[in-house]
């Protein structure tokens, strides 16, 4: 290993972490927009009486998400505990609604 070598991987290490910024950016915004989305789903649930949750809806988005993991080489099992913790918090959102009578 010269130190070219170690040079060169150092210079690819600083690319790929600011690779993984970018994304880690657009994961933080794209799930602020989505939750901005599922509040306003809990508060018209709460405002006409509707369950805070939707079983057939999630089982239909995690089919869903299955799929396109597995298109976009991400581990499938990972994706569907991924998409659960997002819709359990969702959940508790909208249960609180319920209860506020928001
Ligand atoms: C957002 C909704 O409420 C809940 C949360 C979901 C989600 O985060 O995707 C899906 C179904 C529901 O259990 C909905 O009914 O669409």
């Amino acid at each position: 290993m010269t130190d070219d070598d170690t040079a060169r991987a150092a210079a690819l290490l600083k690319e790929h972490r600011a690779s993984i910024d970018r994304l880690d950016a657009i994961l933080v915004y794209t799930l602020g927009e989505r939750f901005k989305h599922t509040q306003a789903v809990g508060r018209l649930k709460a405002e006409h009486d509707l369950p805070a949750s939707d079983p057939a809806r999630e089982a239909a988005q995690i089919e869903r998400l299955e799929d396109l993991a597995k298109r976009a080489d991400l581990d499938p099992e990972f994706a569907k505990a991924f998409l659960n913790f997002i819709i359990r918090e969702v959940i508790h959102h909208h249960e609180k609604f319920q209860d506020e009578g928001a």
